[in-house]
């Protein structure tokens, strides 16, 4: 790869590869935070266009340039898709890196390498995320049948994505959803599949197959994913928010049945099976718990939360299921409303700083009557105010405590606490049911099972958690109405099976060839 002289913006050259200067483009605001490197919006010089730049972060590679970046650079390069996220160019800033308060970075000698993205508005988790923000039943199929639609590209080019989940789904103002974020993907062949890493995949939407410790597998796995996703856009919150891997597992048994040898089989050779089969029958839930479902979204989800991924529904398959088309059916993305930029960090860092607002607000209030008691008689002469004074924050009589103003971002409305539930519920207590070495000694710490030690960091993180952030496990079928209603603003468009708003017939719509 050509990087790019001190001093070489090459700003008027069509982008070849790597040839270019990060300084082509005027930086705007931050907006990811992953664990392979900043995202942040920017914008071309040259032609005003807005992009994402994706930062390759390099401080902890001893080894040189991340595998990651160069399996997502790869793959990226060879998918071309209305459905996937397209990666336009690399750029490189040849000289000191500065961090954002000017001062030289760690990583100065090195230079930065940056992947040049299309701009998308929103990723799923950040639109989920937003105030009073419910879905309708259209847009959900919209939505739904856009990630199936890349998928099934990502398979039939061969490639596994594995790592399906609402932060890497991006979303534009035009209503189109695009697969993101390539780095834990790889190519696969249709007939050798086996040897893969089975710690892929973030805790809340990886699969059985791999928590119990297969190294051969193909497709299957996104599908899991897909199918936790459905079901979160219907429920309206992550519906398997294990904590680590044995909860993880248990909270899958106790919603799809415990594997066995008749509706899994060859389950038992998988090798952490024993280690983790459950101790009581456990029976499949799924249409209990989502009986409010509607018919044919419960038929769809049933056949991708199929434990055994040689039943599951492949991403083709799930393309033509009932539920795509049969009315409310998808909207036509263009007709679905446009939301102020929304992405998971810059949510996740709103919610972080109105809790801080509230604990700064909460501790002035208290000062405040502390000072108030404390007050001598004599204060009502003035003696005593002079005393209160020296702080930095006078209290303010008569005022509310002052509340410092944040950053300024795109929200309208501050969210906080009182702002509704959060979708992710505070921990519960992981409930048994699995044979696990380690169970019955307390505190749940399953560090001896067959799973090693975590190295990745945050996605395979000992928290078990998806991401960092504040984001807890304990379960919560049932509670609460779904997010489901039929009809809805976009739901009314229906003219039958066969031809719905996307155009084309079943078997025309994907517009692309294999
Ligand atoms: N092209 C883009 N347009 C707008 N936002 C983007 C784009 N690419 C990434 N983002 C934002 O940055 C976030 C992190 O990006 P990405 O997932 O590619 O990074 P990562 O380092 O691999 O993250 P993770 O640790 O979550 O896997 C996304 O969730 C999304 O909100």
């Amino acid at each position: 790869m050509a990087i790019a002289a001190p001093g070489q913006l090459n700003i008027t050259e069509s982008p070849s590869w790597g040839s270019r200067s990060v300084d082509c483009f005027e930086k705007l605001e931050q907006i990811g935070e992953g664990t392979y490197g900043q995202v942040y919006m920017a914008r071309e010089i040259l032609t005003g266009e807005i992009v994402a730049l994706k930062k390759i972060r390099m401080d902890n590679e001893r080894e040189g340039f991340p595998i990651t970046a160069i399996r997502e650079i790869k793959i990226l390069k060879k998918l071309h898709h209305e459905n996937v996220i397209k990666l336009k160019e690399i750029v490189t800033s040849p000289g000191p890196e500065k961090d954002e308060q000017g001062k030289p970075d760690g990583n100065k000698y090195k230079g930065g390498i940056y992947m040049v993205f299309e701009y998308m508005d929103h990723d799923l988790t950040g639109l989920a995320d937003r105030p009073g923000m419910r879905f309708s039943v259209s847009q959900i199929k919209c939505y739904m049948r856009q990630l199936l639609t890349g998928l099934h590209y990502c398979h039939v080019n061969q490639v596994l994505h594995r790592d399906i989940k609402g932060s890497n789904l991006l979303i534009d103002n035009e209503g189109n959803l695009k697969l993101a974020d390539f780095g834990l993907a790889r190519s696969f062949s249709n007939d050798h599949n086996g040897n893969l890493t089975n710690r892929v995949i973030t805790l809340w939407y990886r699969p059985p197959e791999l928590l119990l410790g297969t190294t051969r597998y193909g497709p299957a796995v996104d599908m899991w994913s897909v199918g936790c996703i459905f079901a979160e856009l219907l429920h309206g919150k992550p519906i398997f928010p294990g904590k680590d891997e044995p909860e993880q597992l248990n909270k899958i048994f106790e919603l799809c049945g415990a594997p066995d040898e008749v509706n899994w089989p060859g389950v038992s050779k998988i090798p952490w099976y024993n280690n983790f089969k459950p101790t009581r029958p456990m029976k499949r839930r799924l249409r209990e718990v989502f009986r409010l479902f509607d018919r044919h979204a419960l038929e769809l989800l049933e056949r991708m939360l199929t434990l055994d991924p040689s039943q599951r529904i492949s991403a083709k398959d799930a393309l033509d299921a009932e539920y795509f088309w049969t009315d409310p059916l998808p909207c036509d993305p263009k007709s679905l409303p446009k939301y102020e930029s929304s992405h998971e960090f810059q949510t996740k860092k709103k919610r972080q700083q109105q809790r801080q607002h509230e604990e700064t607000a909460k501790r002035q209030k208290l000062q405040h009557q502390q000072q108030h008691t404390r007050l001598p008689p004599i204060q009502q002469s003035g003696q005593g105010h002079a005393q209160m004074r020296p702080g930095p924050n006078p209290p303010m009589h008569g005022n509310p405590p002052q509340v410092v103003a944040g950053p300024s971002h795109h929200y309208g409305k501050p969210r906080g606490p009182s702002a509704g539930p959060s979708r992710y519920p505070q921990s519960g207590n992981p409930s048994g049911g699995y044979n696990h070495p380690n169970r019955g000694q307390g505190g749940g710490n399953y560090g001896s099972g067959p799973y090693p030690p975590q190295g990745r960091g945050p996605p395979y993180g000992s928290s078990g958690m998806p991401g960092a952030g504040p984001r807890g496990g304990g379960s919560g079928y049932g509670s609460g109405a779904p997010n489901y209603s039929q009809g809805g603003p976009y739901g009314g468009s229906g003219t039958g099976r066969g031809s719905n708003m996307m155009g084309g017939n079943r078997n025309q719509q994907y517009g692309w060839q294999q």
